[in-house]
């Protein structure tokens, strides 16, 4: 007979066999049981205790060596010595494998500023080195003497700061304050911002900080209460008499401002520096050097960076005013982010990859295509637009001439350029294939993406995804940093995905269709053309 004791919550129930006479042929029947099976724990004993050792003995010496490597680095490591960002240099592309993708997609040195993962073009990470310094530099630059000459070493160097003590060279700029460079506004923008109605200073004011320091934002960390004060700030803006207030300097202003609200430590140090004639200027002007220092960032020129801001503005005031699409499905925005690795130097990255994916995605960003209409024309009258797509078909018209095979016979045509913007709330977009035959084979061949974000820091997310396969479950991290540009082939490849963005995530995409496919596409009906001017 079994008896089951009864359960308790501290003890599991148990099964018990009791003894009872006269002999009971159940209980006969489970001892006969137990007895055949006497063996069954002693073999399993031994077979955990020899298997490993006769695998072990099984393995290669690599597979040894590869099972006994301690901490084994599962990323690239972030680079802070601004000196190791110099690895962008000749022998750092030469000891690039160029015999095609590698296994493993974080393996892939994404470092440099140009990827090539595929076998069928060796020549072409040259050939679109030069491609890139012209791209980011437009006339090329100083001290490339021609075709073959510019490599990663002539670009110019990463801006990784890692300590926030301002350097003496900022510091020296303030205190003798003739407030050179870009990065402080000009005259005309102070005086505008002087004497616009937004009343008083953009850093937020103590009464917004004391607000938020008791708000009821549970948890204020220090995340969330940087986000309130984006709000207050925006909403203060929003409400603003500054007439198309998405002015350069307005925007920049709080772009710096929703950057970063200056720590206690920051603000102390502010106020006891020997910033001297410290007004409140100097002050916030010094806040947004920090905020600049503490975000991975490019040293573009000041011609590139301004290029770049001007975008930046043009896709925030198309937003503004109001051109932009949502596209479904849209989903619970606020999903944690997976692994975040900073990918501190700026990155033209052509990957080539296979998998297909199907399905559709959570979608959460705000877009528009330019369709001629907007204020005042053409995208020949948004002349950053028209120099980014002039600029992207020169690489590409590179990139086709290197013989790229999947693009052998395609009569490649641009598309108009989408902007979009990722409200910083947490949007994201999950995993998709840009074309594919799932999506309606909407005729994309290559998409490319200039990233507009100039004060990013790593906790603000949003990275761009890559995956290798669809069993890829790492994938490859590329942060959306001022002035980077990023290239892939999308048909039927390189899935990828948007991870959570935590500030206004801005940039431009420029696809490139397959003419014919598109002809094609546009002969019919208006159903035809579903999916081709679409999001993502
Ligand atoms: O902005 C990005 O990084 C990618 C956006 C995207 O995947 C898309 O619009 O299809
Ligand atoms: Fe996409």
């Amino acid at each position: 007979m079994i008896h089951q004791n009864k359960p308790s919550l501290d003890q599991p129930p148990t099964l018990q066999i009791s003894n009872i006479s006269p002999p009971n042929p159940d209980a006969d029947a489970c001892t006969d049981v137990i007895n055949s099976i006497s063996w069954l724990p002693s073999v399993v004993y031994w077979t955990l205790v020899l298997y490993p050792w006769l695998q072990r003995s099984s393995e290669t010496r690599a597979q040894a060596a590869l099972r006994l490597q301690p901490n084994r680095p599962k990323r690239l490591p972030r680079l802070r010595d601004p000196k190791a960002s110099r690895l962008w240099t000749a022998e750092a592309v030469k000891a690039k494998p160029r015999g095609g993708p590698s296994k493993k997609s974080t393996s892939l040195d994404l470092r440099s500023p140009i990827l090539v993962a595929s076998s069928s073009h060796p020549q072409m990470s040259n050939q679109a080195w030069d491609l890139v310094v012209e791209l980011l530099d437009g006339s090329g630059t100083p001290g490339c003497q021609g075709p073959g000459t510019c490599g990663p070493a002539h670009l110019p160097g990463a801006y990784d700061i890692g300590s926030r003590v301002p350097r003496d060279a900022d510091r020296n700029r303030l205190k003798h304050s003739t407030v050179k460079g870009s990065r402080v506004p000009r005259d005309a923008d102070r005086n505008r911002l002087k004497h616009s109605t937004v009343k008083g200073s953009r850093v937020p004011r103590d009464a917004d900080r004391n607000r938020l320091k008791h708000s009821t934002v549970k948890g204020s960390s220090s995340h969330a209460v940087e986000c309130r004060v984006t709000q207050i700030d925006r909403n203060r803006l929003k409400h603003s008499t500054v007439k198309g207030s998405f002015s350069h300097a307005v925007e920049r202003r709080v772009t710096q401002i929703g950057s970063r609200v200056p720590r206690d430590a920051d603000r102390n140090r502010l106020k006891h520096s020997t910033v001297k004639g410290s007004s409140s200027h100097a002050v916030e002007c010094r806040v947004a050097q920090i905020g600049r220092q503490l975000t991975a960032r490019f040293e573009l020129s000041d011609a590139q960076e301004a290029e770049a801001d001007e975008l930046r503005c043009f896709v925030l005031s198309q937003r503004a005013a109001g051109k932009n699409a949502h596209e479904g499905p849209t989903g619970a925005s606020a999903e944690a982010s997976g692994r975040k690795a900073e990918l501190p130097l700026p990155a033209i990255c052509f990957l080539f990859m296979d998998p297909v994916l199907k399905g559709s995605a959570t979608k959460n960003d705000e877009y528009t295509f330019l369709d001629g209409s907007e204020a005042g024309g053409s995208s020949a009258s948004s002349p950053p637009v028209k120099e980014l797509t002039r600029r992207c078909n020169r690489l590409l018209a590179g990139v086709l001439s290197a013989g790229v095979k999947e693009l052998q016979g395609v009569q490649v045509t641009q598309g108009q350029p989408m902007l979009a913007v990722y409200p910083g709330d947490g949007a994201r977009y999950g995993r998709h294939l840009d074309a594919s035959a799932d999506r309606g084979d909407n005729g994309r061949v290559l998409t490319m993406i200039l990233y507009l974000n100039p004060f990013w820091r790593e906790e603000h997310g949003g990275s761009l995804r890559l995956f290798e396969s669809l069993g890829d479950k790492a994938g490859t991290e590329v942060s959306p940093l001022h002035g980077r540009l990023l290239g892939f082939l999308c048909k039927d490849r390189c899935p990828h995905e948007v991870l959570p963005a935590w500030a206004d995530r801005g940039a431009v995409t420029v696809w490139y269709y397959d003419g014919d496919r598109l002809t094609e596409r546009c002969s019919g009906g208006e159903d035809n053309l579903k999916g081709i001017f679409e999001g993502g």
